[in-house]
């Protein structure tokens, strides 16, 4: 966003999408998160960055309904979702990826993204059962969107492969072709360059890139530094659970807090 790369971050408006106001979660004695505060403005790329156990995938569980926040309030579309249950959330319009591929592994790829518009269909199982005229409406047309889904993540040609069968990379997309089957406005991304190959991560940021044009926003949590420098409208970084810096790429790339705890340089190398 050309546009919006030329304003300071802390002068930029945008309507939020997603907030995290005061967020700490504790798993006994474990506080994976500490009194975060988080914006994500609608049609952002945003990224969290942050070292391993530094708390980014419980930022994702927190706002996806797998755990209840200790405190806190997690805002969408003006709304408190925290604490809701994982299909309330999904309703209101947040899907995800996970960090290691969760698909339906004996499943045809067409099948794992019909699960997924599954989610919005009113048709229950009895009406599948007597095969009532809105369910065959609604699988034909879940069935068109799951194709054009994966036309979209640029896996057409295996639409009826097994998904164990896939290579790698078209499982991740899969599993991206999968969250859009619940027409998300917020996809939350957990690493989703992980085992993928130069050309697959650049084909990866092309596709970030087309899901935001689409008018979502996305989340994303990377390990991979080009990637996010690459494709990021804002940055935020943790560390040991709490909020280090937040920006531009090019600031948090020259911010010296998250050198020495992220980047891995020491602040007074030369
Ligand atoms: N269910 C849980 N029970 C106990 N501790 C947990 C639980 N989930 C996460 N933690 C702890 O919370 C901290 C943050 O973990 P989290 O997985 O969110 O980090 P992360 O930044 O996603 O790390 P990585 O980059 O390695 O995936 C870690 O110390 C982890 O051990």
């Amino acid at each position: 966003m050309s546009e919006t790369a030329a304003v300071p971050a802390e002068k930029r408006v945008g309507t939020p999408a997603l907030e995290l106001r005061g967020i700490t979660m504790r798993f006994g004695g474990v506080v994976a998160i500490n009194d975060l505060n988080l914006t994500i403005n609608e049609g952002e790329i945003f990224a969290l960055i942050g070292p391993n156990g530094a708390g980014k995938t419980t930022v994702f569980n927190v706002v996806t309904g797998v755990y209840r926040p200790t405190e806190g309030q997690v805002l969408f579309a003006g709304g408190r979702i925290d604490g809701k249950k994982r299909y309330q959330v999904t309703k209101r319009g947040v899907a995800r990826t996970f960090q290691n591929v969760r698909l339906f592994h004996n499943m045809s790829a067409m099948e794992n993204v019909l699960v997924g518009t599954d989610a919005h269909h009113r048709a229950g199982l009895a009406s599948a059962a007597l095969g009532l005229p809105w369910h065959r409406r609604e699988e034909r047309e879940g069935r068109e969107k799951a194709r054009e889904l994966m036309e979209f993540v640029g896996i057409s040609h295996r639409m009826e492969e097994t998904a164990k069968n896939l290579p790698y990379g078209d499982q991740r997309r899969l599993e991206i072709a999968r969250a859009l089957a619940t027409d998300p406005k917020l996809l939350l991304l957990d690493e989703p360059a992980a085992g993928m190959n130069p050309t697959e991560k650049e084909q990866l940021q092309g596709l970030i890139r087309k899901i935001r044009d689409t008018g979502r926003t996305v989340l994303l949590i990377e390990h991979d530094m080009s990637l996010i420098m690459g494709i990021s409208d804002r940055i935020a970084v943790l560390d040991f659970g709490q909020k280090i810096a937040e920006g531009l790429p090019a600031e948090i790339q020259s911010n010296q807090r998250v050198i020495e705890a992220y980047l891995g340089v020491p602040a007074d190398a030369s």
